[in-house]
C-alpha cells in the first residue's frame, strides 16, 4: 500500500505514520508514502479520499498509476460525476455539471474503471495524518453498472481483512441516495447552525427543517427509481445516534476551507431540475450556507478583520 499525500500530511505520516484513534485508543501504522505518483507504476486499486471538488485536481496526478486493469474508487459524499454512466435511460452518458463541469472527469476515465463507493463512517481530522473516529467503520462498494464483479469482493475482503466492515451492492445507486440523503439533510444545516448531528436531528428548531428537506430529497430519489426505506423516526433516531460529531462540512466551515456544496446540495438541485422538481426549502438552506462561507473567507482575508466569524463558529460548535 502506498500513500499519496503532500504538505504537512506528507511530513507527518513519513515520521509517525498514520494514526487512527478510536474508542479502543490509538492505532498507529507506518506506511509507505510518498508526494508523487511517478515511478509506483500502474496500481491494483486507488481509492481517492479528497473532497469531491478536488477530484479533478487530483485524477489528472494520477495517470502513471492507473492501468487498463487499475480500479478507481473515490471515497467521496455527494452525487458522484458517473452517476448517468453504465445504466440504460434517458438520461444515460450525460455528465452532471455540478460536479464534473464540461464532464472533464468522464473524459479522462473511462467509467468501468471506477468503482461506486459510499462511505458511512464518520471521521474529523485532527492533526495532519491523524483522524479520529467513533463511530462503526461501514463502507459500501458497487459497481457503476449495478453488475456483479471479482474485483468488488476481491476490494472488500481486502477492507475486511483491515477492520472496515465493507459490504458489496448490486444497486449502489440506492446506497448514494441513502447517503446523499443523509448528507442534504445534515451537511448544509450544520454549516448555518452550527450544529452538530446530534442536535441536528433532535432539536425541535432544526428538525422541521430537516423534515422538509428530506421531503424534498425523497421525491428526487423517487423520479430516479431509487429503493430504499425510510422512516422518519428511525432517520432522526439513526443521525442523532452518531452522536457530537461535526460533519465534514462543519468542519471545513470551522477551518475557513470550500465547502462541499457542489455536490451534496447543487447536484441534487440538478437532478431534480432534470426531472421537472423544485427543492425551494433545499435551495435556500445550501444558498444560507453558502453565504456563511463566503463571508467567513472574505472576513478571515480581510487584513483588518480582528474577530473572525470562523472563530465564533469553533466556538459555538465546541460549546
Ligand atoms: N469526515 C467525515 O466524517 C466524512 C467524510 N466523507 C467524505 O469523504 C471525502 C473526504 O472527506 P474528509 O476526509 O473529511 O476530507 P479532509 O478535508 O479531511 O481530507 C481531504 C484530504 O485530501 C487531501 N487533498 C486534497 N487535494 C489534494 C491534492 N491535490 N493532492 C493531495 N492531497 C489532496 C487533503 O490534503 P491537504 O490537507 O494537504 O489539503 C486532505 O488530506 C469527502 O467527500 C467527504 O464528504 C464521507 C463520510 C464522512
Ligand atoms: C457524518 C456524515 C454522515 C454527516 O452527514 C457525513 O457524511 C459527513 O460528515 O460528511
Amino acid at each position: 500500500v502506498t500513500l499519496l499525500a503532500r504538505g504537512d500530511t506528507l511530513d507527518a505520516v513519513r515520521r509517525d505514520g498514520v494514526r487512527l484513534t478510536r474508542i479502543d485508543g490509538t492505532h498507529q501504522v507506518p506506511v509507505q508514502v510518498t508526494g508523487v505518483p511517478d515511478g509506483l507504476g500502474p496500481q491494483d486499486a486507488i481509492f481517492i479520499c479528497t473532497k469531491a471538488h478536488s477530484l479533478g485536481d487530483v485524477l489528472p496526478g494520477l495517470a502513471p498509476l492507473i492501468g487498463p486493469e487499475t480500479c478507481v474508487v473515490p471515497m467521496v459524499n455527494g452525487v458522484p460525476w458517473w452517476y448517468f454512466q453504465g445504466v440504460s435511460g434517458r438520461l444515460q452518458g450525460r455528465a452532471i455539471e455540478a460536479v464534473d463541469p464540461g464532464g472533464g472527469l468522464l473524459a479522462m476515465l473511462p467509467w468501468q474503471q471506477v468503482l461506486g463507493a459510499v462511505v458511512l463512517i464518520t471521521a474529523e481530522r485532527t492533526a495532519p495524518g491523524t483522524v479520529h473516529s467513533t463511530n462503526p467503520l461501514l463502507l459500501v462498494l458497487g459497481e457503476p453498472d449495478h453488475t456483479e464483479h471479482p474485483r468488488t469482493h476481491r476490494l472488500a475482503a481486502v477492507l475486511r481483512a483491515a477492520g472496515i466492515d465493507a459490504r458489496v451492492s448490486t444497486a449502489i445507486r440506492d446506497n448514494v441516495w441513502t447517503k446523499v440523503i443523509a448528507n442534504l439533510t445534515s451537511n448544509p444545516l450544520s454549516v448555518v447552525t452550527g450544529a452538530t448531528l446530534d442536535r441536528l436531528y433532535s432539536d425541535p428548531d432544526i428538525v422541521p427543517l430537516v423534515r422538509k428537506i428530506l421531503h424534498e430529497a425523497l421525491q428526487v430519489a423517487a423520479a430516479y427509481g431509487a429503493r430504499f426505506p425510510v422512516d422518519l423516526q428511525s432517520f432522526l433516531a439513526q443521525g442523532a445516534g452518531m452522536g457530537a460529531v461535526r460533519t465534514s462540512m462543519l468542519q471545513d466551515f470551522d477551518q475557513g476551507r470550500p465547502l462541499e456544496l457542489a455536490a451534496i446540495g447543487d447536484a441534487i438541485i440538478e437532478l431534480a431540475a432534470l426531472q421537472g422538481i423544485d427543492m425551494p426549502v433545499t435551495k435556500d438552506v445550501i444558498a444560507l450556507a453558502r453565504f456563511r462561507s463566503k463571508a467567513a473567507r472574505a472576513c478571515a482575508s480581510s487584513p483588518h478583520a480582528s474577530t473572525t466569524p470562523i472563530r465564533v463558529s469553533q466556538r459555538e460548535a465546541h460549546a
